[in-house]
């Protein structure tokens, strides 16, 4: 028994901690810093945004009054038309004859006082009973019935030209907040944008192979706008609402305490009720939120790879697996109704209803003062209108919070992001390239434990011709990547001109001077002019022509009908392989860089296409350190010295392909099997 007590103490507890904590965490959220951040960059139009909210509640709070006052003109001109009216005097003697009282007493009580009712004076008389039955406030001077409020007469229709200016200024002032924070939210959702495109482009290459390039996306399209809706709805609403309803609690209690008190405590329930069904369902929205991400990644990573599975036949069994991933979606996201909409409900339902409640409650409490209950129970209604019209207004930022505080923990986390290798420096890489030196390198890819190059320690020298070749996975591109500084190593350094550490120099400045062709040619959507030129500044477009011609790209440029302005579609699909190339080969020409690494620039293409294609390389290496990593060993027979790298042990072997070839060892082997 005392045990399961402990256990249930215990397992409360912890609850109860949790809870806390997710209170905690969410008063610290990511979402908070990001909506202090917009209100902070424009904080001069966020201060007219607050000012203009407040000054919305103020009008919206003076119709209480507004609807109190012209409640009592109204009560009052009842007593003004009954008793103006001439036939009142016969009709209430009718009356007091039709419930039993004489006529002959009537009479005489009319000769007692009717000659005094000539010298009644009627005016005084009606502000008399007003003030004495009624309202003690109202006053009539004969012809208008009026109220001094704040040293001003107002009438009837005063009042209501005042209510037509009060609703104008706050369709004017609400159009206005709600166009001043669109500025404020459409500029942060470009800030946010562009700081996270820059933190993309400048993180590291490991970076994409840790995160899923679907979910990066989707941060950057669907996070940074749900964020930005937030931004553009939850201060103003917040603000209007926390106005609104602290100037018109002050009001409604100095009305009627009583019923004030009742109201509040109904709200207060309600509040509590919404938050806690927000917190209980803020797992859920978590969980919705990464199955929603995962199939976000799964439809890029299949646009993707569409050729695959046009060439696999696996339509139906993508269109299966997609299918099943929406369905989870969508029964988890039904689930979560049962629980987010009571939220909703009792904001509609509970608070939507405060006006209803308010005249129950009222009833209760002044049963027997009816007139306190009319212009009590009227300007109270108007105030728990006016209170809970924000709060409706605000039952959509509260239900959408919970996505927007994940979009913004998923913002933060890439704006966070810790970039390893830095890319700027004050040192330019400004002279000509004489080595490169790998100085005892050792390295493994960032998050893994293999080694995957083991003091390596080579030199390649300007003007020569290198190649490294040697069997799958031995490390060859892991070379080229660490020269590109896609990574830096683990251990070691590489230094060029035996001066300066590569990972001190400014990249673009080094970049600058190397030209890379990948095995999957890299082809942007867009024009082949700018494919050609890209990278490139203030080139002339003769450069271009010329480049193309070089790379035997021109004429078949000249055969499409925009020439050098036809669009390429994504990733040059339009473009066979060797046409691929020739374009890349085109860029090389044009940016003329001193050093080429071209990592199996020709292993995808057949053997004319690629003996075609090598030519054209073999030409642009002429002058320049070239650093090939080759499969097919024919293309590297002129090369001055290849480096021959078993996987696990490193450079095994290193010389002239003549001399390679001669000698026992993993070149002769790789040599025998390619043929
Ligand atoms: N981003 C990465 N993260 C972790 N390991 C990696 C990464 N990229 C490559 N590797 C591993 O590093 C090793 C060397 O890869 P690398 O691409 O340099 O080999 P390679 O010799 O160029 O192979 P191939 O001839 O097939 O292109 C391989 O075992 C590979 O699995």
């Amino acid at each position: 028994m005392g045990n399961k007590e402990t256990v249930f103490n215990s397992s409360v507890k912890n609850k109860k901690d949790s809870f806390f904590k997710s209170i905690k965490k969410g008063l610290k959220s990511d979402l908070r810093n990001h909506l202090i951040q917009s209100l902070k960059d424009r904080w001069f139009l966020s201060t007219i945004i607050f000012l203009i909210t407040l000054a919305v509640s103020l009008l919206l709070i003076a119709n209480i009054k507004n609807i109190e006052m012209i409640t009592q003109l109204l009560v009052s001109k009842s007593v003004v038309d009954v008793v103006s009216n001439e036939d009142s005097l016969d009709k209430l003697k009718e009356l007091l004859v039709r419930n039993g009282i004489k006529q002959s007493d009537i009479d005489l009580a009319m000769s007692l006082i009717g000659d005094r009712l000539d010298d009644l004076d009627k005016d005084a008389f009606i502000q008399d009973m007003i003030k004495t039955f009624f309202y003690s406030n109202v006053n009539y001077n004969g012809k208008d019935l009026y109220i001094t409020f704040w040293s001003m007469d107002l009438t009837l229709y005063k009042l209501i030209y005042i209510m037509i200016a009060d609703i104008g200024g706050i369709l004017l002032g609400s159009y206005v907040v709600f166009v001043i924070s669109g500025w404020v939210a459409q500029a942060y959702e470009s800030k946010i944008r562009k700081q996270l495109i820059e933190k993309l482009i400048d993180q590291d290459v490991h970076y994409f192979s840790e995160n899923k390039i679907g979910e990066l996306i989707g941060t950057l399209v669907k996070d940074s706008q749900v964020l930005s809706k937030h931004v553009k709805e939850a201060p103003v609403n917040y603000c209007l609402s926390f106005v609104t309803v602290a100037i018109s609690c002050a009001m409604l209690f100095h009305i009627n305490w009583q019923l004030a008190l009742c109201i509040f405590a109904l709200l207060g329930i309600c509040v509590g009720l919404v938050l806690l069904f927000i917190l209980i369902t803020n797992q859920s929205t978590k969980n919705i939120h990464k199955l929603s991400q995962k199939l976000d990644n799964d439809l890029n990573e299949k646009v993707y790879s569409i050729r695959l599975i046009k060439s696999s036949g696996t339509f139906n069994q993508e269109k299966d697996a997609f299918n099943r991933q929406i369905y989870e979606v969508d029964k988890k996201n039904k689930a979560k109704l049962f629980l987010s909409e009571v939220s909703n409900g009792l904001i509609i339902g509970g608070i939507g209803s405060f006006a209803m409640a308010s005249i129950i409650f009222g009833l209760f409490l002044f049963y027997n003062e009816t007139q306190s209950l009319i212009s009590i129970m009227t300007a109270f209604e108007t105030g728990v209108v006016v209170m809970t019209l924000p709060i409706m207004q605000l039952r959509q930022v509260i239900a959408d919070e919970p996505a927007a505080r994940i979009s913004a923990r998923s913002v933060t986390s890439i704006l966070n992001s810790i970039i390893n290798i830095e890319k700027s420096s004050d040192l330019l890489f400004e002279e000509q390239v004489t080595s490169i030196k790998f100085n005892n390198i050792t390295f493994k890819y960032p998050g893994d434990e293999k080694i995957i190059l083991k003091d390596l320690n080579i030199k390649l020298e300007k003007n020569n011709k290198y190649a490294f070749v040697g069997p799958t996975g031995s490390g060859k591109s892991t070379i080229a990547k660490l020269i590109l500084r896609f990574y830096d190593p683990s251990t070691g350094e590489i230094v060029i001109n035996n001066n300066s550490k590569l990972n001190k120099i400014d990249l673009k400045s080094w970049l600058d001077k190397i030209g890379y062709v990948d095995q999957e040619p890299q082809i942007l959507s867009g024009t082949i002019y700018d494919n050609i030129a890209y990278g490139l500044q203030d080139v002339s477009e003769e450069k271009v022509i010329d480049a193309a011609k070089k790379a035997k790209l021109h004429n078949l440029i000249m055969t499409w009908p925009d020439g050098y302005k036809t669009v390429l579609y994504e990733r040059g699909a339009q473009l066979s392989g060797g046409q691929k190339q020739r374009l890349v080969i085109a860029r090389l020409i044009l940016k003329d860089p001193e050093i080429l690494i071209l990592d199996e620039a020709t292993s995808a293409l057949d053997n004319l296409v690629e003996a075609e294609i090598q030519a054209e390389l073999e030409k642009l290496m002429v002058g320049r350190t070239t650093i090939s990593i080759a499969h097919r060993l024919s293309t590297i027979r002129t090369f001055d010295k290849i480096f021959v790298i078993e996987p696990g042990v490193g450079i095994v072997q290193e010389g002239k392909f003549d001399e390679l070839i001669k000698a026992e060892g993993l070149f002769k082997k790789l040599y025998e099997t390619s043929n």
